[in-house]
Formats: structure tokens, sequence, C-alpha cells
């Protein structure tokens, strides 16, 4: 096993290990603090007129013992924001799928779940996507970004499942974009093996 997967496997045992009553609660912290966060930065004089506009976050769908972030979405939609969500998508059978976001309504989450949303690493044709009236958003509408990440440090440094996803979306975002990572104490290591590519995030709420 490689550094870096050594630290996943880890860190996913300590994450899968949190209690689910522990896990709502944190979730809940993090969401409510993300929200405060973005409230401040709102008020603040250069996103004045952020603050009037609808805004587009783009988050995930939790999965497994990932923090749930549904409270955040939530208020998002209470908000009239526009939320989008990831889905693995590709050309062709034998090409490689890419991770783009979709506009998902309220509804999508209870009644009309596209099952994009509950199989997220799986790879959906865009043909079939398109068909089904799917259309891919350019990462640049995002007003705020929500990461999900698997191991973090104090350096900002952020492991993921080793997709290199979110290695490829993070420098997609406008330089204004508020960016986010959000985790558990649990996840938190003293030093995130990295590679060239790894990119630190600008902020990470944790509880
Ligand atoms: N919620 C969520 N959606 C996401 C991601 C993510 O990290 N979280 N992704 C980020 O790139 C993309 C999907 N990539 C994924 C890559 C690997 C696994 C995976 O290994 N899943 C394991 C479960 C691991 C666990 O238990 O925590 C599995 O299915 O067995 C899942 C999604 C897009 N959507
Ligand atoms: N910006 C990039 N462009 C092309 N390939 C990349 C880029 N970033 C990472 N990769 C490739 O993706 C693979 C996975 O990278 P890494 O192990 O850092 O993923 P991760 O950070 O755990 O995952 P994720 O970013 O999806 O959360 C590596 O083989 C890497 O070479």
């Amino acid at each position: 096993m490689t550094l870096k997967q050594d630290t996943r496997a880890s860190v996913l045992a300590r994450r899968k290990a949190i209690p689910d009553a522990e896990r709502k609660e944190k979730s809940l912290l993090i969401c409510e603090r993300f929200l405060a966060e973005i409230d401040l930065w709102l008020a603040s004089c250069e996103h004045s007129e952020a603050s009037a506009k609808q805004l587009r976050i783009a988050a995930y769908e939790p999965m497994s013992s990932e923090v749930d972030v549904h409270p955040l979405l939530f208020a998002a939609y209470e908000r009239g924001w526009e939320v989008f969500l990831p889905c693995m998508a590709k050309d062709t059978s034998d090409a490689s799928a890419r991770m783009v976001f979709f506009p998902i309504e309220q509804n999508h989450l209870t009644e009309q779940r596209p099952a994009f949303l509950d199989h997220p690493a799986r790879p959906y044709l865009f043909g079939d996507l398109h068909a089904q009236g799917w259309r891919e958003a350019d990462e640049q509408l995002f007003d705020i970004a929500v990461i999900p990440l698997v191991a973090f440090d104090s350096g900002l440094m952020r492991l993921g499942y080793g997709g290199g996803n979110y290695d490829r979306f993070l420098p997609k975002l406008r330089d204004d974009c508020f960016v986010a990572g959000v985790a558990f104490e649990e996840q938190r290591v003293d030093r995130v093996p990295t590679e060239p590519h790894d990119l630190p995030l600008p902020r990470i709420f944790s509880a």
C-alpha cells in the first residue's frame, strides 16, 4: 500500500467508527458553522453584490460515513439558492469518467431521486444523462463549493478517495468562490501525504 492508500484506510476506519448520533450532531455543527461563515462573507463589503443575488452552491450527496451536509442543502433551498451535486459521467463506455455537476431541486433528494445520487462512483453515459434532461453546470457559475474529503491536516491539505476528481475541480472554480472542506475531527492527521498536484483548501470546517 502506498502512503496515501494507507492514510485513506486508517482514516476511513476512524470515520466509520463514529456513532450515528455523534455523526449527526457533528454534521449539524459543521453545517451551522458553514452557514455562519457564509453570512459573514456575504456581509463583507466585497461581496455585498453576492448577498443580493441567488447564490449557486456546489456540494455533494453524502454517502456512507461522510459529513451529512443535508442541513446545509436544506438551508440553501430555503434561501432560494441553486444547488448542484456531482455525477461521474463519460462519453463512451470505454472512456474514463469525469466529475460533473447537475442542478438538483429539493424534490430530487426525495420523490424524483435520480439514480446517480445513490451511486456516486458509478459512471453514467453523457448520452443517457442528456436524454433525461441533465445539463452539466459550468464550474465558473459556483459561488460556494462544499468539498468532501477523507483526511486533512492543519496545513489545510486534503486527501480524497483517490480519483483526483477534486484536484481537477478546484482549479476550475472562480477566484472569488467561497470554497470549504468539511470533515470530522477524527479525519485529522499530522500530515497528509501529498504530491505536486495536490492543492490546499482555503478553509476546512470540522467538528
Ligand atoms: N458524496 C460524494 N460524492 C462524490 C464524491 C465523494 O467523495 N463524495 N466523489 C469524489 O471524488 C465523486 C465520486 N467518487 C467516489 C470515489 C470512490 C468512492 C468509494 O470508494 N466508495 C466506497 C465507500 C468508501 C466509504 O465507505 O467511505 C465504496 O463505494 O465502497 C465513492 C465515490 C463524485 N461524487
Ligand atoms: N489536476 C490533475 N490533472 C490530472 N490528473 C490529476 C490531477 N490531480 C490529480 N490527478 C491524478 O488523479 C489521481 C488521484 O490523485 P489523488 O490520490 O491525489 O486523489 P485524491 O485527492 O485522493 O482524490 P479527489 O481529488 O478525487 O478527492 C492521481 O493519479 C493523479 O495523478
